[in-house]
């Protein structure tokens, strides 16, 4: 797909549903007894994966698009699957689902796309293992597919080395089933939507810094979940409206829970005008309305605790880098090589192509502002946020940016090109 300078980008729109919200409705509405009603589900390829996981499990599951009900059969009523469980691309229904097998008194395998057999998994066997369940990486490189064998859990307290959401989800899921509490501390905190929800549904999880802990063998009951608008998602329209001049967009109904809004915090140490209206608060999900305006930016430095809480926006956070004036140093974010793609390696490879200064280090990157960027061929390595972070990229560059294996962005925001083209008109 080709992409060209525009004049400006105005107007509105409404992100799908948060991706991190839409995967945990889903997974522990099958854990909990009764119905659970999702609104403004994010209809993606990797959620709709989860959905099948778990239909395959015994759960029905009705996809209305506007409406999904999970109808949910209590911790326990879950069945082997006929067939290995495929999660497709997505880390988060690997590492979760590892989760919740390992408290299961049956054998199963999980497998998933090429991008997925080449991510560590490591993380989640070593904890789980711990807790006492069977795990093993079946080519035995540490990567799956996985084949697991649960039940017989002992609670733990593990002293994770990664702040990772999908880690420690992993294993207060596995606690659910544990003889007794299992807590997880974390260097720093990582998106805490699995805290929140779970909690909402009746276990008892308590948080006290970057240590969580859960009690075992609650009672969940399924009750209605909204999900809010994905702020990963919004956070292409927020640099688009940033880096074109003349630009003002309002983007509706985002989610701002604080272990996820670095790249508004980043944003605006950067200069950015960021307004946010129509707060509102969905047992404890906060969202709002952001208005972003064409705003003359800064280099700055991101690094340390915030990085958890933008780690998937550091690819279009690096390309509006390349708009602000001086240095962006990115530090600290070694994870991003082990994304769906190499995203330090990608993001260096690309915007270089295009005209920009970039430097990859160990951790992350260091970029020099101000050059104007060129057009170039965009190897999306199939990486959904390399895809919509180019596509930014080329609205505001010289000539043409071909962006290849551009449907990748099916994964999180199948609507995204038709959406980013309506704020160009
Ligand atoms: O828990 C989640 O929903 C996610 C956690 C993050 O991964 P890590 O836990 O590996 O940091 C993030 O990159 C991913 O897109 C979604
Ligand atoms: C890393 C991501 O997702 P996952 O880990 O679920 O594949 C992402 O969406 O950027």
């Amino acid at each position: 797909m080709n992409f060209h300078k525009v004049h400006h980008i105005k107007g509105q729109v409404r992100v799908p549903g948060d991706k991190s919200i839409s995967h945990r409705a889903v997974m522990f509405g099958a854990l909990a007894k009764g119905t659970t009603t999702v609104t403004n589900f994010l209809q993606g390829a990797d959620c709709l994966s989860t959905i099948s996981c778990f239909q395959q499990m015994g759960i029905p599951i009705e996809n209305n698009e506007s409406e999904v009900l999970i109808h949910g059969k209590g911790l326990h009523g879950l069945t082997r699957a006929q067939q290995p469980l495929d999660v497709g691309n997505s880390g988060t229904t690997m590492r979760l689902l590892s989760g919740i097998l390992a408290g299961q008194e049956f054998e199963s395998v999980l497998t998933g796309d090429a991008s997925i057999q080449q991510r560590p998994m490591g993380r989640v066997i070593e904890p789980l293992s711990q807790m006492g369940a069977g795990i093993i990486s079946i080519p035995g490189n540490g990567c799956a597919p996985l084949q697991i064998t649960g039940g017989g859990l002992t609670g733990i307290h593990y002293h994770s080395k990664v702040a990772s959401a999908q880690v420690k989800s992993a294993i207060l899921l596995a606690g659910l089933y544990a003889n007794g509490p299992t807590a997880i501390t974390e260097p720093q905190l990582s998106r805490n939507h699995s805290e929140l929800m779970l909690r909402m549904l009746g276990a008892q999880v308590s948080s006290q810094g970057t240590t969580v802990s859960i009690q075992p063998e609650p009672v969940l009951t399924g009750r209605p979940i909204q999900v809010p608008g994905d702020i990963s998602s919004a956070a292409y329209f927020i640099a688009a409206a940033l880096m074109i001049p003349d630009s003002e967009v309002r983007i509706r109904n985002v989610g701002i829970n604080p272990t996820r809004d670095g790249i508004l915090r980043v944003c605006r140490d950067m200069g950015a005008d960021i307004t946010l209206e129509n707060v509102i608060d969905t047992d404890g999900e906060p969202a709002a309305d952001l208005i972003v305006r064409h705003s003359r930016l800064h280099g700055t430095v991101i690094g340390g605790s915030i990085i958890p809480a933008l780690i998937d926006e550091l690819p279009i956070l690096a390309v509006l880098a390349c708009f602000a004036e001086g240095t962006t140093v990115i530090r600290d974010a070694q994870e991003l090589k082990v994304k769906e793609s190499n995203r330090i390696d990608v993001m260096v490879k690309n915007l270089s192509a295009m005209g920009a200064s970039i430097r990859g280090t160990e951790d992350g990157m260091i970029i020099e502002g101000g050059l104007p960027l060129h057009g170039a061929v965009i190897d999306s390595r199939l990486d959904h946020r390399i895809a919509m972070s180019f596509a930014v990229a080329g609205l505001a560059s010289d000539g043409t940016t071909q962006i290849l294996d551009s449907d990748c962005v099916k994964i999180s925001y199948p609507g995204f090109y038709a959406d980013l083209r309506k704020l160009t008109l």
